[in-house]
């Protein structure tokens, strides 16, 4: 079977998560896509949408599912994202859309995170993939150069703007140990708007395809 099997496959079996009548929080990317779509066909079982980015607000709207702010209804029951690499403890690696920041927002608001992945997205040590870490424009060579202090290598992401109007770095040559610690640290930065790590807060369920992870 091919990724995109295995993340339509996540997906069909996350809308399984979804409660009726009630407001769903949604992720960004190619996995949440599907969900998208599989949440397009509940979409009079369910009240409304939070949505992590303009891409996803766009797509659940042409599915005829209402999106709202998520200052309008507090805690979410349920969050659905997808990730870049995801360890044994469920802590993540998430940006590669540069969506992080809205996505720990909605993560941090919602009771329950339900993450889809594929399953070369399944390591024993996060870092492989670049950690991208959301900085204020200004910020960029400051932090960028916090971030070498620390031993990591940070590569500008040149022309991408997230939806927050701020950039990213991607940082290379990371083997995380400690992916609680790294967070905690790189969110010290000053200029660092958010840390893709979500170690602090992993995901609470991982579907790999159709497969819960242990
Ligand atoms: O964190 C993300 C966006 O900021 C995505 O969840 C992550 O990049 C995975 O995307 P995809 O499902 O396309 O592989």
């Amino acid at each position: 079977m091919d990724r995109e099997q295995q993340k339509r496959l996540a997906a069909q079996r996350a809308a399984g998560y979804v409660e009726k009548g009630s407001v769903v929080g949604v992720g960004t990317g190619s996995t949440v896509a599907y969900f998208i779509d599989e949440l397009g066909k509940m979409r009079d079982e369910i009240d409304c949408a939070v949505s992590s980015s303009e891409r996803s607000s766009e797509l659940l709207r042409e599915r005829g599912i209402r999106v709202v702010d998520l200052n309008s209804v507090g805690t979410l029951p349920l969050y659905v994202d997808g990730a870049d690499e995801c360890d044994g403890h469920k802590r993540l690696i998430k940006g590669g859309g540069a969506a992080l920041t809205r996505e720990k927002i909605i993560a941090a608001a919602s009771e329950r995170f339900v993450c889809m992945i594929d399953p070369a997205k399944r390591v024993d040590v996060l870092g492989k993939f670049p950690l991208p870490v959301e900085v204020i424009p200004m910020a960029r060579s400051h932090v960028a150069r916090e971030i070498v202090k620390r031993g990591g290598q940070p590569v500008w992401r040149d022309g991408t703007v997230t939806d927050n109007g701020n950039w990213i770095l991607d940082v290379h040559n990371l083997s995380i140990v400690d992916p609680v610690a790294l967070e905690r640290e790189y969110n010290q930065i000053v200029g660092v708007v958010c840390v893709g790590l979500f170690a602090a807060r992993p995901a609470d369920i991982v579907l790999i395809g159709d497969q819960l992870m242990a």
